[in-house]
């Protein structure tokens, strides 16, 4: 196909690439002054009804999902010729297929993947849809101000929960697809791509995908030193029978950030060195709202733990907190307080491992909220806060900073969770922190509130 001039009111640049059923354009929005992603179905396919229909299936998808780990579709069309075309958000660092080809990754970064990848597909999971076609180059990059974000693409074969249960047609990628989806007629369920799920964690972390299933050479074989808990998991993932799959992408991904989460777990280079180039491009925006000043200190109470000291320029306010947690931060009116009402955001700093799913009840996200508030303000733990039971209270006094602070050991199975308000004896203004951690450390939340400074 030559190249268009436009698209409706987009002005196309260049083809980004080509699959079976149609060509993939970078245009640019002159209007709002922004690139988009322009996916056109290929001629021989566009008067094919089922597969026209099967096209305008996945817009649709991807439209009522409207999730920041899905490839976003803006609008729809039809060109004069009768071959229709889908508006995308752009995907400006290539695939996950394009990273795995330039060489090993550093396991953090490979659990981070994992992670984002399954919230995609739980997404899709829980809008009662199976992908049926995970694959690291269906799974696109994109820099953001918080670093490179995950968003999975391509729902081509997408299919709802209920009709795959019924006759279908065999379809996906052979190293990837389950073996229940090379079977045509076979029934399907979500536990089919807990199974690509699996094949891409495979070749993340081995650089190749697995052999034909059954699979039996652990992971670990090819890279020694993997967490066993990770072997056990992606080869349970690649289990023919999917009776001993995890049983959805949830439960595959809570697993996953469990791994992610151990305090022994090798970390590589912190990640806002590594997404040097997206972090230099926002930088401007961010420095005047957050900085990780880059300074890892070791915990005084628990050896092997590093601190990184995080600061909120707006609030004049710095927090350390555990490195292992400082993977994303929100700052500003971005904000959910877990405590909070859950639909208002409020000003301050999250340092957390996912601050998207911070406020979530379910939420498997570690790290601290912290904001200054005025004295006047009603704070603390007397509802029931995030975890659906009354906490237990303690007076604080470090030396610096005196309150109180609310503690729920067990918050919904989730960890533990613990809200403080503290004041500096003469100084106006109250810090308010939450923290929520896998276990119960309140010598941990201590350390955090010691190394929390107002200037
Ligand atoms: N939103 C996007 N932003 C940037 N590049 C994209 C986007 N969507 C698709 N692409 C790129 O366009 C190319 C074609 O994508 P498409 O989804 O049509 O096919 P495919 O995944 O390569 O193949 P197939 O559909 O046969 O599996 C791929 O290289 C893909 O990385």
């Amino acid at each position: 196909m030559s190249q268009p001039e436009a698209f409706g009111r987009y002005r196309v640049i260049r083809r980004l690439g080509s699959g079976s059923f149609a060509t993939v354009w970078l245009a640019q929005d002159d209007l709002l002054n922004y690139p988009v992603a322009i996916k056109v179905l290929a001629e021989n396919w566009a008067h094919q009804m089922d597969i026209q229909y099967r096209f305008l299936e996945e817009a649709r998808i991807l439209r009522q999902t409207d999730s920041t780990w899905l490839v976003a579709v803006h609008d729809v069309d039809v060109l004069p010729d009768g071959r229709p075309y889908m508006v995308m958000t752009y995907a400006d660092q290539g695939s996950v297929a394009d990273l795995v080809q330039r060489g090993q990754l550093p396991l953090d970064e490979v659990l981070r993947l994992l992670t984002e990848i399954g919230q995609g597909i739980t997404v899709l999971h829980n809008h009662g849809t199976i992908h049926r076609d995970i694959k690291p180059s269906n799974v696109l990059l994109q820099s953001s101000p918080v670093g490179q974000r995950v968003l999975v693409a391509d729902l081509g074969f997408a299919k709802s929960i209920d009709e795959a249960s019924g006759f279908t047609a065999a379809a996906g990628t052979p190293g990837y697809m389950s073996p229940e989806q090379s079977i045509p007629g076979g029934d399907l369920d979500v536990r089919s791509d807990v199974y690509s799920l699996g094949a891409v964690a495979y070749e993340l972390i081995t650089g190749r995908p697995p052999s034909r299933p059954p699979v039996r050479i652990p992971p670990g074989r090819i890279r020694p030193g993997l967490p066993p808990a990770l072997d056990e998991l992606i080869l349970s993932a690649l289990s023919v029978d999917r009776e001993s799959r995890p049983a959805d992408a949830k439960t595959f991904t809570d697993r996953v950030r469990t791994i992610r989460m151990a305090p022994d777990l090798p970390q590589a280079v912190p990640w806002w060195q590594r997404y040097r180039m997206p972090w230099q491009r926002t930088a401007a925006l961010l420095v005047s709202l957050a900085v990780l000043t880059g300074t890892v200190t070791a915990s005084a109470g628990s050896p092997g733990l590093s601190l990184t000291t995080v600061r909120y320029a707006t609030q004049q306010l710095r927090v350390q907190v555990p490195l292992v947690w400082a993977r994303e931060f929100h700052t500003g009116r971005e904000v959910y307080p877990a405590a909070g009402t859950g639909s208002e955001p409020e000003p301050g700093l999250l340092v957390a491992t996912d601050a998207d799913g911070w406020s979530s009840d379910d939420t498997r996200s570690y790290g601290v909220y912290a904001t200054v508030v005025p004295d006047d303000r009603g704070l603390g733990g007397t509802g029931t806060g995030p975890c659906g039971s009354a906490p237990r209270e303690r007076e604080l006094d470090t030396g610096v900073w005196r309150g109180t602070v609310w503690e729920w050991p067990e918050c919904a199975g989730n960890g533990s969770f613990s809200s403080a308000a503290v004041h500096q004896p003469g100084v106006p203004g109250t810090v308010y922190l939450e923290v929520r951690q896998p276990g119960y450390r309140p010598d941990l939340v201590d350390e955090i509130i010691n190394g929390t400074s107002v200037n």
